[in-house]
């Protein structure tokens, strides 16, 4: 039986109801009350596992999972060894690079050189101010980003802005856009080479149904 990693938090509604439409119903995992972390649909046809949005690729990459839906910011981030089928369209975020909107940097060569840039997406940060040559110290962080400037921490962060309420809210702008992301699905690569148990047929489906909903 085939396993799909079915990412926990912003993209979990989207996801549940692209696979509820191809037949695979696995609506369990939105009940809150339920713990269960691994469930087989009602017709026997697909098991799902509820992990990290972050754990997706490392599920498929092991080959626990054969097929997977996570945030293409999540595959730029981790780079793992997994094939990318779709872009699925829904879960639009972009990651961008923000400032105190009273700080005097307007722009990301604005940024003096050694500033702190605090994120949880360290790799993207990092290999971006590594393409600009300018040598910054990134702070990890595992949440609440924006406090990092708000606090005087860093100068600024990289983090994903999708309605820009936050930023908002918190005094902060965008001052560069890095790359759009959106939910996609991926494989296992072997998997997907030898079309183990039908993979094509359910990258078929979940692309066409993602295409007509999202596009
Ligand atoms: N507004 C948004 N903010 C953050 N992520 C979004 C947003 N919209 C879509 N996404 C997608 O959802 C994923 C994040 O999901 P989740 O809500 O689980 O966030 P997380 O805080 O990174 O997870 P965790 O709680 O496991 O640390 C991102 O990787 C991105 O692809
Ligand atoms: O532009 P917006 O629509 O406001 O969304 C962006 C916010 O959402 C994400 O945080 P999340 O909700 O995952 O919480 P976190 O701070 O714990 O990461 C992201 O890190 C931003 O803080």
């Amino acid at each position: 039986m085939l396993t799909v990693a079915i990412p926990k938090g912003a993209l979990l509604k989207e996801t549940i109801q692209l696979l509820q439409q191809v037949g695979l119903d696995f609506s369990a995992f939105l009940d809150s009350s339920n713990r269960q972390l691994q469930i087989v649909d009602p017709t026997g046809t697909m098991k799902g596992l509820l992990v990290r949005a972050q754990d997706v690729p490392v599920y498929v990459e092991y080959g626990q999972a054969q097929l997977g839906i996570v945030g293409y910011d999540v595959l730029r981030e981790k780079k793992s060894a997994v094939a990318q089928l779709a872009n699925l369209g829904f879960g639009y975020c972009r990651m961008s690079v923000a400032v105190k909107q009273s700080s005097p940097y307007q722009d990301v060569l604005d940024l003096p050189a050694h500033c702190r840039v605090a994120s949880k997406s360290v790799n993207c940060a990092r290999e971006y101010f590594h393409g600009l040559d300018l040598p910054v110290e990134i702070i990890p962080l595992y949440g609440s980003v924006e406090l990092g400037p708000i606090t005087d921490m860093s100068e600024a962060i990289v983090d994903l802005v999708s309605t820009g309420k936050t930023l908002k809210e918190n005094g902060l702008v965008e001052i560069k856009k890095l790359f759009d992301s959106t939910a996609y699905l991926i494989a296992h690569p072997l998997s997907y080479r030898l079309n183990v148990e039908g993979i094509d047929h359910w990258m078929t489906q979940l692309r066409g149904t993602a295409m007509n909903t999202y596009n």
